[in-house]
């Protein structure tokens, strides 16, 4: 479950990004952030994962209080947080294979468990015949699979995708919608920031719209509600 109440957020150089957040995210939605670039979707997302620390408010991130989260637990709450970025993010000198047994390495888990768990995402998201292959090697479609088989390797109860499908082409990115749902479907929260008006109208799930670091609409089953 995801929680903030009041949240405020001002950059160094005084952009206000966060302006009165409130919200609720229970355990298991899909939810789509949408809004107007610079509208604060992406700063948002860095709260969740502690990225940026609110200027005053409340953030509760699968039952945990950031307020009063102490540096040394932040990357337990990472850890059960997955991460997917529109530019992949995925370490160029390592196999499809090495990207993610080496989120599981960092958590001390067993080669025989890290081998069975990196396999298991690979093969759910259609990947596994590219173990092997390095990076440069794949397809943007292909690549965005990996860093997805990444992010949840750890199995985080929060997924949380900024602009997933923003370097893919239309059918490239119906395939990583596919996927995304299918992870929710196992009980993942899935929090995707977009800019697709095709995805959000077609896929009905909860669309929240920020507009000048306010929630300017939150609908069950939204629209997308602006100009391609
Ligand atoms: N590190 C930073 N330092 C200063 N200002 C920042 C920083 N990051 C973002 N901003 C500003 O904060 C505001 C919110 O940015 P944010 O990246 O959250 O928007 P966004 O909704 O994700 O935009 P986009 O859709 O273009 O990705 C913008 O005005 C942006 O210029």
């Amino acid at each position: 479950m995801i929680d903030m109440q009041d949240i405020y957020m001002t950059y160094p150089n005084g952009v206000v990004a966060l302006n009165g957040i409130n919200v609720t995210i229970e355990q298991g939605e899909f939810v789509y952030i949408v809004g107007p670039s610079g509208a604060g979707k992406s700063t948002f997302s860095k709260m969740l994962l502690r990225e940026e620390v609110p200027d005053r408010g409340r953030i509760i991130v699968n039952n945990k209080d950031l307020s009063n989260l102490k540096m040394k637990e932040i990357p337990y709450l990472r850890r059960d947080v997955g991460m997917v970025y529109q530019d992949f993010r995925l370490l160029p000198r390592l196999t499809v294979y090495e990207n993610i047994s080496f989120a599981l390495e960092v958590i001390e888990e067993s080669p025989k468990s890290i081998r069975r768990r990196v396999m298991e995402v690979l093969d759910l998201v259609g990947l596994k015949n590219k173990a092997r292959f390095i990076p440069d090697e794949l397809s943007g479609g292909e690549q965005q699979r990996v860093a997805i088989a990444r992010a949840i390797a750890n199995r985080p109860q929060l997924l949380i995708a900024d602009e997933p499908t923003g370097n893919l082409d239309p059918e490239t990115s119906w395939e990583i919608m596919r996927i995304l749902e299918e992870i929710n479907n196992t009980g993942t929260t899935v929090i995707m920031a977009t800019h697709s008006r095709e995805i959000v109208n077609a896929i009905k799930k909860r669309v929240i719209a920020i507009e000048d670091g306010l929630i300017v609409r939150d609908e069950h089953r939204g629209e997308y509600g602006y100009e391609a």
